[in-house]
């Protein structure tokens, strides 16, 4: 092999301060030494004793893995300046750092050749690395022992963020998803391992609003809140209809004393020194928010609102009239995906939803409201929940509520995500094909090996105490008395059941089928439907049959119609 082949440019660009290993002198003598001189390469024929007196044994050094000295020249001629030190990182322009793989042994160029290139490794030296991960592993064994409870009490000790969306990580506010029954599709399935303690199952549910926007919806706007709870992996939501937070008319039309319905945990401060565009991002301000805003109106930070328009509540103070307030109205619906999405009219889940924002986001009438409690609901609370029965004698007394006053609707829909009645949506479309054997909602659940209904409310009280709505009272849109007993038990104030009647069952008993008729038939094209898939009346037979059971079989408290009895 020519002497021409030296990989001279290489050499001399090898550091200064180290010495040649006996490794490099080899390839070297080996790239240059005429092949001949090579003495054979020992194999286990050949013992000692064979070899020639004359010849020299030459061997190459062991080295990681077989090198083809023609292969190495013809690599190192066609690249950049590579030692073999440098092999396998990256050849970057010079940039400063990383001058070498090693600080310790910083590469040092030609004086003579201005270097194009320096080397600079992709990765830190390996003791800077192994001191990383060294600290990495205590950072882990220290978050495990101190878990949630450190997160929650002490949330600036989280490594800074640059925007503190989220104070709380979400492994720490979510715990594992609540326990499910075992069912004969799926032997192998053990609840166990995620049933909470038996000490969890007696604390009522820490819940969390993360996020708040407004949504513009035909039922008018609207803020939607997204829950973390402690309970379970699912993002509960809160739909609320209160005007008087967006709109100057009826903001002043409201009663005097209207409080904002407010989530208390989005409000509160979530770390010291926030800042006001981590508040808008999460939805933590008041009023709306404009195009370019970059401070909020805070109900965290009143001090800091200076200039900015009066406080709600303030002005509402300054309101003349005495009027007592409409409860707010409240759903607690549970998802359904087939219901609400593709309009499945197995069921009228997505003409519920639709039906109770289109209540909530109704006026109300003050007059009506209050003779509206002097009755009792024609079926009652069900379940012996009992309901304040107003005082008779101000039926007959004039009062100024007498005279029918419109004030803006208000309320809430929370939206559980407890699908299929709290069994999941695989459950439930395995339920379904047991109804098209002929088995009910209620039995198809039961075959399952599911209760009829699985859901609970504990979570909804909550997300009801954090709006402040607990303690004011709420009029609560259903005919199921378990949600009814549900929220009593947790310590939700129901002052009235407002009864969901079907839209179908609507026309039907009231005798003014066609009127109706048309005033849906408009409705539907007016304002149902968007993102509601048919939403406008919901018929069927399968329909029919599944509100006929939830009547006759789950105690849902309304009167099937007499002509379809
Ligand atoms: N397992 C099962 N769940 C169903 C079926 N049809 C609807 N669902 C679920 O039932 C739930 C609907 O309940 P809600 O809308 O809260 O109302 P409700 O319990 O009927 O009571 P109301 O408040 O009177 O409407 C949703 O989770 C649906 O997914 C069914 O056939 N089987």
């Amino acid at each position: 092999m020519p002497s021409t082949y030296l990989p001279t440019r290489n050499m001399t660009h090898q550091p200064q301060h180290s010495a040649p290993t006996q490794g490099d002198l080899d390839i070297l003598s080996l790239l240059t030494s005429d092949s001949t001189n090579l003495g054979p390469l020992p194999s286990a024929s050949t013992s000692q004793g064979q070899q020639g007196q004359g010849q020299k044994k030459r061997t190459l050094p062991k080295r990681d893995s077989p090198m083809d000295a023609l292969m190495i020249s013809a690599v190192i001629a066609g690249s950049e300046k590579i030692s073999r030190h440098h092999f396998g990182h990256g050849a970057i322009p010079r940039t400063g750092t990383y001058a070498s793989c090693d600080e310790s042994r910083p590469s040092s160029p030609s004086p003579h050749l201005p270097p194009k290139f320096t080397m600079r490794s992709t990765q830190a030296p390996r003791s800077e690395r192994l001191r990383l991960e060294a600290e990495a592993k205590a950072k882990l064994q220290n978050q495990g022992s101190s878990t949630s409870q450190n997160a929650a009490t002490s949330p600036t000790s989280k490594p800074k963020r640059k925007m503190s969306i989220d104070p709380v990580p979400i492994s720490q506010t979510l715990q594992l998803s609540s326990p499910s029954s075992s069912n004969y599709f799926h032997p192998s399935h053990s609840s166990l391992s995620i049933l909470p303690s038996p000490s969890a199952r007696n604390t009522r549910p820490k819940v969390r609003c993360m996020a708040r926007t407004r949504i513009p919806t035909p039922h008018g706007e609207l803020f939607l809140h997204l829950y973390h709870n402690s309970s379970d992996t699912k993002e509960h939501l809160a739909i609320v209809i209160d005007p008087i937070q967006l709109d100057e008319k009826s903001k002043t039309s409201a009663p005097k004393g209207r409080k904002e319905i407010r989530s208390i945990s989005l409000d509160s401060v979530w770390r010291e020194g926030e800042t006001d565009m981590e508040r808008i991002v999460r939805g933590a301000y008041t009023g709306r928010l404009l195009p370019g805003q970059t401070t909020s109106r805070s109900p965290a930070h009143p001090e800091q609102e200076g200039d900015v328009e009066m406080g709600m509540s303030e002005q509402l103070d300054q309101l003349p009239n005495e009027d007592v307030d409409v409860k707010p109205l409240v759903r607690i619906h549970s998802e359904c995906y087939t219901g609400e999405t593709i309009g499945s009219m197995r069921c009228d889940c997505g003409e519920q939803l639709d039906e109770a924002l289109r209540q909530i986001a109704l006026p109300q009438h003050l007059k009506s409201q209050i003779s509206q409690q002097f009755h009792q609901h024609a079926h009652g609370t069900g379940n012996g929940i009992a309901l304040p029965t107003p005082d008779p004698s101000r039926r007959s007394s004039p009062s100024p509520l007498d005279e029918s006053r419109t004030v803006p609707g208000r309320g809430v829909v929370i939206y559980l995500r407890q699908e299929g009645r709290g069994i999941g949506l695989l459950e439930k479309i395995r339920a379904y094909n047991l109804q098209d054997l002929g088995n009910d909602t209620v039995t198809a659940n039961l075959m399952l090996g599911h209760g009829a209904d699985e859901r609970k409310y504990d979570v909804a009280a909550e997300i009801l105490r954090d709006l402040d709505l607990a303690e004011e009272g709420i009029r609560l849109l259903t005919n199921n008395p378990e949600k009814v007993e549900g929220l009593s038990k947790e310590g939700i104030r129901i002052v009235e059941r407002v009864g969901m009647v079907p839209r179908d069952w609507k026309c039907t008993t009231q005798g003014e089928n066609e009127e109706k008729e048309k005033e849906y038939a408009e409705y539907r094209e007016r304002r149902a439907g968007v993102g509601l898939i048919g939403g406008g009346k919901a018929r069927g037979p399968e329909l029919e049959k599944y509100l006929r059971t939830k009547v006759e079989r789950m105690g849902h408290m309304i009167d099937i119609p007499e002509n379809l009895q």
